[in-house]
């Protein structure tokens, strides 16, 4: 679904790559956890994926094309392929929970009987049904992200790139955002998520991607990612809480 051949960026010329000849694959329906500190290239891989950015060399596959050369033209309908939840939700502030999701298929030519099924349908699936008319300033930090999600996944995209969607959460709230974000996982969605959160990476049991500077340094899948005893018990003990 997702591949990277030897893929680097180089934003200023001279500078150090934000990537240095990252190779990966991911396959239709994984999980992947994109862990790494601040800086390391998180965003800048994700951003690839989107065509926000060109590699400066190497070839990134998404969805059977090779987007580094693909035509600005053909950019939007790669798009559609992708659903984006960021860390601070980017809700339109003046339009209810009902009118964000429906934008999302506004843009791009949904009939107004196919928004009015499946709005609600997607709101009913992040748990937001009774709360369309709100405005996001009405709304918890959690059920924004919530509004965030359902206007990523209600055109149905084969891609679902979270950016620290749960960085601005509580660890309950984020519990209850990956739980969702799993089950969308479930219906067949690739999800490809940054993070810098190590207890939910370890709650989670999925593969994860290491990036130091730019650079893979580890590609593990579920359940061979270890963070201490420690961390695994007081992560037990927010789900116990919640
Ligand atoms: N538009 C840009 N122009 C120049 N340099 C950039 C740009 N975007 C990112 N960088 C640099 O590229 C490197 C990787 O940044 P990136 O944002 O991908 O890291 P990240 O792992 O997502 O960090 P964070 O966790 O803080 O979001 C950093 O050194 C950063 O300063």
């Amino acid at each position: 679904m997702i591949r990277f051949d030897k893929v680097s960026k180089v934003y200023k010329r001279g500078a150090r790559p934000a990537l240095d000849r990252v190779s990966l694959e991911v396959a239709r329906g994984e999980f992947v956890f994109l862990v790494g500190a601040s800086g390391s290239g998180k965003s800048t891989l994700l951003r690839l994926v989107l065509r926000e950015e060109r590699a400066t060399s190497g070839r990134v596959h998404v969805a059977g094309r090779e987007i580094t050369s693909l035509s600005q033209w053909k950019v939007p309908g790669l798009r559609r392929q992708i659903g984006v939840v960021f860390q601070d939700f980017r809700l339109l502030p003046n339009k209810t929970v009902f009118e964000n999701v429906a934008f999302a298929q506004q843009v791009t030519g949904r009939p107004r009987h196919t928004i009015s099924r499946e709005v609600p349908e997607t709101l009913e699936l992040v748990k937001l049904a009774g709360k369309e008319k709100r405005l996001p300033h009405e709304l918890s930090g959690g059920e924004q992200q919530r509004v965030a999600i359902a206007r990523a996944i209600v055109n149905r995209p084969n891609i679902l790139l979270a950016d620290e969607p749960t960085g601005n959460l509580d660890p309950a709230t984020s519990a209850g955002i990956m739980t969702l974000l799993d089950r969308i996982n479930r219906t067949g969605t690739t999800v490809v998520m940054a993070t810098h959160d190590e207890v939910i990476v370890d709650q989670m049991r999925k593969r994860v991607i290491q990036l130091v500077d730019g650079e893979v340094v580890r590609d593990e899948s579920e359940g061979r990612y270890v963070v201490s005893s420690a961390a695994r018990s007081a992560a037990a003990g927010e789900e116990e809480r919640a």
